[in-house]
């Protein structure tokens, strides 16, 4: 990964299967929002592959695999569809309501008609707990709420896949604890694979169950694999120092 001539990481390799909830940690400035950006579309590698793995076996030499960034546009497009992104801030639109929010995504993709689309927007705020706030502006929610619309509304088009940066940043601990709950929960009744970068332990450990360590100084990943594991089992002792906040372990 690279802008221009600057390498940010090199030599990536691992996994995401269905229903991890992986997490991209490791230190400040290593690469893991680059990382979520080569996953959605934004940024092409410097070198390398970002390999999907597709039902229909439209790959281009027979394999399961879609190499994301080789293959036509419209494949690109139908893998990006099965993709929901949450970004930092929330991303909503603030002139308007939830509702509406939910709604865009639908009137762009889908044929469904007005009185569908407002159904399933309900439907939507309703699997995060949002249900009655269907006319509310995002400036009338909390910050923990306004989390839980922009994860609403990134299920809109039903994703398999869903990528979330920060997803509990400037959150209070009950509302980041609760939107992990959230997270699991949408994992265990919707079946969604979950990639989130986050530097917030508590929320690694009760959520993660794979993640990748990018170190900023080497360049590369020192690990991958379940953070409740590798805060005792890793060999690397900057992995077990940032899980256990330099305490040991
Ligand atoms: N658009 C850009 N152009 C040039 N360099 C960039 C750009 N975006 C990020 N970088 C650099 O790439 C490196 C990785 O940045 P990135 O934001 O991916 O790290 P991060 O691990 O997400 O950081 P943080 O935890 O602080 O959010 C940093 O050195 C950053 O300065």
């Amino acid at each position: 990964m690279a802008y221009d001539n600057f390498v940010v990481q090199r030599d990536l390799t691992f996994d995401i299967k269905p229903q991890d909830i992986f997490i991209i940690m490791g230190g400040s400035g290593c690469g893991k929002s680059t990382l979520l950006k080569h996953f959605i579309g934004l940024k092409e590698p410097a070198a390398g592959r970002v390999l999907f793995r597709s039902d229909e076996a439209i790959g281009q030499d027979g394999s399961e695999y879609v190499d994301f960034w080789q293959t036509q546009d419209s494949k690109r497009q139908a893998l990006m569809q099965r993709c929901g992104v949450l970004y930092q801030s929330g991303a909503l639109w603030s002139s308007m309501t939830l509702a509406e929010n939910i709604a865009l995504p639908l009137g762009e993709f889908t044929d469904l008609s007005p009185s569908d689309i407002k159904h399933l927007a309900s439907l939507k705020l309703a699997l995060v707990g949002l249900s009655g706030f269907e006319d509310y502006y995002p400036s009338e929610i909390s910050g923990g709420m306004r989390k839980r619309a922009g994860l609403a509304r990134a299920l809109a088009l039903e994703p398999e896949l869903l990528f979330l940066d920060e997803p509990s940043a400037g959150l209070d601990p009950i509302s980041a604890r609760m939107l992990d709950d959230l997270i699991l929960q949408l994992r265990d009744n919707l079946g969604c694979t979950f990639v989130v970068v986050t530097h917030e332990l508590a929320s690694i450990f009760a959520i993660g169950n794979n993640s990748v360590f990018l170190d900023a100084d080497s360049k590369t990943m020192l690990t991958t694999g379940n953070p409740n594991d590798l805060v005792s089992n890793c060999e690397s002792e900057t992995v077990r120092n940032f899980l256990t906040r330099g305490e040991g372990g």
